[in-house]
């Protein structure tokens, strides 16, 4: 791995628990990596552990082949020596440099001539070659924000940390931005790990996504796996809409199969038997929950939201269960209605039965 952190840990002092208990992730080079979670849950302590701006209390660090933490050891390389691009949500430019002066900031060391090359280069990388020239204040927040991760870029850093970069800005332009930023790491080859607290966001930019809880990462995988093999119940609840429903897995010559208040769901390969007695909780994301207006299941509308192309429906089954549902929103129903609905889940997944509260 390009970057690895093995079963690192960060205690601040005089905090009860520690900010990162034993976390371990890998990047590739060239890959990206988002972390997501609730706030408090360590996202920010990890970037500045990786940057060096926070020793190691367990655990290691090595950065393109280097040891850079060891807390065994106390070796700790600093920023510096570590060769880290920062970006942060706030943009943090020189407001009296030009966006020209504040991407030639971290190139002292290169010849004039080659500071203006890659300067130029840089402008043009973020779509502002016409900016060299204006000062930040002259600037939008969406180029303003460009110019930061140019001035990042620009000594070409062994790795790009960012913190909420996007998280300043308008939906709009967030969202553009996001993809721009990955196109503009990949053309450069740069391997990348930020912070959001937006999933959409982690999805759309990242290769590799993980979600933290009380100074622990539940899960690192792949956006899809993420999404559709939770690891955990946190996971599961964390990431995308959806509830547990009580369920009891039958096996048979057939393979096995999870009775639900919706039905009867199969798929053999993703549903490991939860416990001896078959009791399980099945996830039901809404976009496994299909409006059929044929289907014997009825649930009753309790709430729903318009999200543009779809509403997201909350529903009460007869048996009493909850579940939620995304359906087209040309079909408009009003709360207390009941409407037909199916269960059409392609990954079944299943946990132990939480215990009694
Ligand atoms: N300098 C510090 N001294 C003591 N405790 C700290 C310090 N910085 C952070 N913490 C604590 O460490 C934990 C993790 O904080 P951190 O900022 O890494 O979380 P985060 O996930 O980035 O949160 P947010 O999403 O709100 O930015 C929190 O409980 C926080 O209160």
């Amino acid at each position: 791995m390009y970057l690895q952190l093995d079963q690192i840990s960060v205690q601040y002092s005089g905090a009860g628990r520690p900010a990162l208990n034993r976390v371990s992730l890998g990047l590739r080079r060239g890959q990206i990596g988002a972390l997501l979670g609730p706030s408090g849950c360590g996202k920010t302590t990890l970037l500045r552990a990786v940057a060096g701006l926070e020793r190691l209390h367990g655990g290691r660090i090595t950065l393109d082949g280097r040891l850079v933490s060891e807390a065994a050891t106390g070796l700790h390389l600093d920023a510096r020596e570590r060769r880290v691009g920062m970006v942060f949500q706030d943009y943090a430019l020189f407001p009296h440099m030009t966006a020209a002066q504040n991407i030639a900031f971290g190139l002292h060391g290169l010849p004039r001539a080659e500071q203006r090359d890659r300067v130029t280069q840089m402008l043009d990388l973020v779509g502002l070659g016409g900016a060299s020239r204006r000062y930040p204040h002259q600037l939008s927040g969406g180029q303003q924000q460009r110019i930061a991760l140019a001035r990042a870029l620009a000594p070409q850093p062994s790795l790009l940390l960012m913190d909420e970069p996007f998280s300043s800005l308008d939906v709009d332009l967030r969202e553009r931005l996001a993809q721009e930023v990955r196109a503009i790491l990949k053309q450069t080859g740069t391997t990348a790990l930020f912070v959001t607290h937006d999933q959409l966001e982690a999805f759309a930019v990242a290769d590799e996504i993980g979600v933290m809880q009380h100074g622990q990462l539940d899960q690192w995988d792949e956006p899809y796996a993420l999404y559709h093999r939770p690891a955990t119940r946190f996971v599961a609840t964390f990431v995308g809409h959806g509830v547990f429903t009580p369920g009891q897995v039958r096996v048979d010559a057939s393979g096995s199969r999870v009775l639900t208040p919706l039905g009867e769901l199969a798929d053999p390969q993703e549903c490991p038997l939860p416990d001896a007695s078959g009791r399980c909780e099945v996830l039901l994301r809404a976009d496994d929950i299909v409006h059929d207006d044929d289907s014997p299941v009825k649930a009753r509308i309790q709430a729903k939201a318009f999200r543009g192309s779809e509403f997201l429906y909350t529903l009460e089954l007869a048996s009493g269960e909850q579940v939620l549902a995304h359906v087209p929103s040309h079909h408009d129903h009003a709360i207390g209605e009941w409407i037909g609905v199916r269960a059409q889940v392609d990954h079944v997944v299943t946990f132990p039965p939480a215990p009694a509260a």
